[in-house]
């Protein structure tokens, strides 16, 4: 481990919780550092284990086996108090603060420094202001918690973490409630954070495409493995994100960057430049239509035209692969 350069370390833990005496392992043993400075995207499937993780790693639940290790130290060895000015957390429960405004939820955040009468300062004041700002949830400012979208309260409780301003934030699936544009701003606000102010931020996410855009490093959790980490490009190189994926018949395109089955036709008799031929290709393939050796599809791009062709002889022509296709399902079942 270079102390410099982490945070906060997981040495051989096992996660679960203890029921009627009764001891259930959910993940174990996993180890990790955690990148000062950087943005990491945990990924898994349901179920694996990634919202007990972060509860272990915030020393909420105790690991029934290794350590965590926070600033070098044991996490449970640090005191409440002093992990709350260090560490910002927030977790996917329900908030029933429904009858206080979004200003005054935000303002939550800054308990950990405040005195015992709760009373902001002209610093807190500005920290709760710039992370209003940052989120832009400034002009929800007065509302009532009960009269916000999930949406506009996650990014309420997002707000609440940056004006908390520990050195390490760690969030649980920040961006669920959230619209695609959204999702992709909220990550790259966290990117900044972490580029701009040296924050370390570690992200619970199902967005494998947002989380390979953004973030510097990715953990990967899969049932009865060790965990994955490596920096997202590399990950993709290697194939090791495919370690994600369940079963064989799904796989990541490291050309197009997206999961798609293995099932998917080739269509080597489909000619043109791209994107134009692997847009046709998935379309044919998404509409399983076969493409017999003796035809092929040529792509003119100015002005657009997908040729369908026979040996020398163009059977038809068409400018948007919508109607190509149409056509293509309407004529008689062909085999190779
Ligand atoms: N308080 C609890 N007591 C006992 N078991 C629990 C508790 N909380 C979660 N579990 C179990 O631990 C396992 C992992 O749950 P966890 O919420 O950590 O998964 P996850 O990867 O975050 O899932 P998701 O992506 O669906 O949020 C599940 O089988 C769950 O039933």
């Amino acid at each position: 481990m270079d102390q410099n350069k982490t945070i906060l370390t997981g040495k051989g833990i096992s996660i679960g919780y203890k029921k009627n005496n009764k001891t259930i392992e959910v993940a174990g043993p996993l180890s990790f550092d955690l990148k000062k400075g950087k943005l990491t995207c945990l990924l898994g499937p349901n179920g694996v284990g990634k919202s007990t993780l972060i509860r272990s790693i915030m020393g909420q639940i105790p690991c029934l086996a290794g350590e965590v290790l926070f600033r070098e130290k044991p996490i449970q060895e640090h005191s409440a108090k002093s992990l709350a000015r260090q560490m910002s957390v927030v977790l996917t429960d329900k908030i029933t603060a429904g009858n206080l405004t979004v200003g005054q939820l935000v303002s939550l955040g800054r308990t950990p420094f405040t005195n015992w009468l709760g009373d902001l300062t002209t610093g807190d004041k500005k920290a709760i202001t710039q992370a209003m700002e940052a989120t832009k949830t400034l002009y929800l400012r007065d509302y009532l918690i009960s009269e916000i979208s999930d949406g506009q309260l996650q990014k309420v409780m997002i707000a609440r973490a940056l004006a908390q301003d520990g050195d390490l934030i760690i969030l649980d699936e920040p961006t669920a409630h959230l619209d695609l544009i959204n999702r992709y701003e909220i990550m790259h606000l966290l990117r900044e954070i972490t580029q701009q102010q040296n924050k370390t931020i570690l992200v619970v996410t199902h967005d494998l495409d947002i989380a390979i855009d953004s973030a510097d490093e990715l953990w990967l959790m899969q049932c009865g493995e060790p965990l994955i980490c490596g920096c997202p490009e590399d990950l993709i190189l290697s194939g090791e994100i495919n370690r994600l994926l369940p079963n064989q018949k799904l796989i990541f395109d490291p050309n197009s960057g997206k999961i798609r089955s293995t099932k998917v036709k080739k269509y080597p008799n489909v000619i043109g430049p791209e994107p134009y031929s692997s847009w046709l290709k998935q379309a044919l393939s998404k509409n399983n239509i076969p493409l017999p050796q003796d035809y092929s599809i040529y792509i003119k791009t100015t002005p657009l035209q997908f040729k369908l062709q026979k040996g020398d002889q163009t059977l038809f022509s068409k400018d948007q692969i919508a109607s190509l296709i149409e056509i293509l399902k309407g004529l008689p079942q062909r085999k190779d």
